[in-house]
């Protein structure tokens, strides 16, 4: 039987403000965020119960998964047995600050609402994918977004707001080391700067980039500031920071068609196992 296909975009945080810390542990924020190009892919095909594979290894298949807890959340919600074998095809990286997983669980919200013809709204949808982690209600509009609270106030914003945003070219370039969301957000209130390392905001069209998460990030992944420092050493980069809790960085170029030359200097001045690629805002 042919299986039918829901894509599942990754994300950047443009900026990432973190507010302070609430009394549930949780911090309130301020994010610009926007879906990418880059994507991963979840394949349904009608089955006798619900199972997940995954063709990524180290990406755990069971209930753990992200997929898995949207599933069981879904069911709870709307009695429906879900009987589907989902193939998830991962592009995103992990551990990257790119909300892969994040992804891919309102991705499968969405597609269970439509094979399953539930009827739930985008707001009661993304009402159940807060349930599951603070990022996955931005994932339900994939549209740039501002989103405040925790993560589950999300507001899509019109492109007058946001000019330029949409199409914008960003070259992602990552470690093989992946950054803990809640380590990042462990030290984030008392992390001092380290020397050398430029934290101010970037003014651009659409808003001052800036992430808050750099300062807790960096004083542990030495690398990352390193990282963030040489790009913006580099004739081709506008500007470069961190997206959301790393390992991540973007890197804004004045000509997207000079990437593959900053991919080859950075491979070959810094570490030659990084990850690369340039992806567009959408
Ligand atoms: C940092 C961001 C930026 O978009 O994403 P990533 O860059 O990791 O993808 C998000 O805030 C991550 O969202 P998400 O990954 O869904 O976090 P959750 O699973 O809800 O929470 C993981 C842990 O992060 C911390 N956490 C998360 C969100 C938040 N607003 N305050 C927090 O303090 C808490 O310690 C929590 O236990
Ligand atoms: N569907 C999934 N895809 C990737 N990782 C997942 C998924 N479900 C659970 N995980 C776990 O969540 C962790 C964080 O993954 P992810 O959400 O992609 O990264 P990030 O929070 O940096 O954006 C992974 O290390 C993995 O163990």
């Amino acid at each position: 039987m042919s299986s039918m296909t829901w894509t599942a975009p990754a994300k950047v945080n443009l900026y990432l403000k973190v507010l302070g810390r609430r009394v549930d542990g949780f911090h309130d924020l301020e994010s610009l965020m926007a879906p990418l190009s880059l994507a991963d892919h979840l394949h349904f095909e009608k089955a006798d119960a619900f199972e997940l594979c995954c063709d990524s290894p180290g990406v755990p298949t069971d209930e753990s998964n992200l997929v898995s807890k949207a599933v069981r959340i879904f069911q709870r919600v709307t009695g429906k047995d879900c009987h589907w074998r989902i193939r998830l095809e991962k592009n995103v990286p992990h551990g990257a600050g790119l909300g892969g997983g994040s992804s891919d669980a309102a991705t499968a919200l969405l597609a269970l609402n439509e094979l399953e013809q539930a009827g739930l709204s985008e707001e009661k949808l993304a009402s159940m994918a807060a349930e599951i982690g603070s990022d996955i209600p931005f994932f339900i509009y994939q549209k740039i977004c501002k989103i405040e609270g925790r993560g589950e106030v999300v507001r899509p914003v019109r492109e007058d707001e946001v000019p330029g945003l949409l199409g914008t070219k960003i070259l992602l370039l990552k470690p093989s080391f992946v950054v803990s969301t809640p380590d990042a957000y462990k030290h984030c209130m008392t992390a001092t700067e380290l020397p050398d390392v430029d934290y101010a905001p970037t003014p651009m069209p659409w808003g001052s980039m800036i992430n808050d998460l750099e300062r807790p990030v960096f004083r542990k992944y030495l690398f990352l500031a390193e990282l963030k420092m040489w790009l913006r050493k580099q004739p081709e980069v506008e500007t470069s920071m961190m997206s959301g809790s790393g390992s991540t960085m973007m890197a804004i170029l004045a000509d997207a068609s000079q990437s593959d030359a900053v991919i080859r200097h950075a491979r070959e001045e810094l570490d030659p196992t990084l990850w690369a690629q340039l992806v567009t805002v959408c």
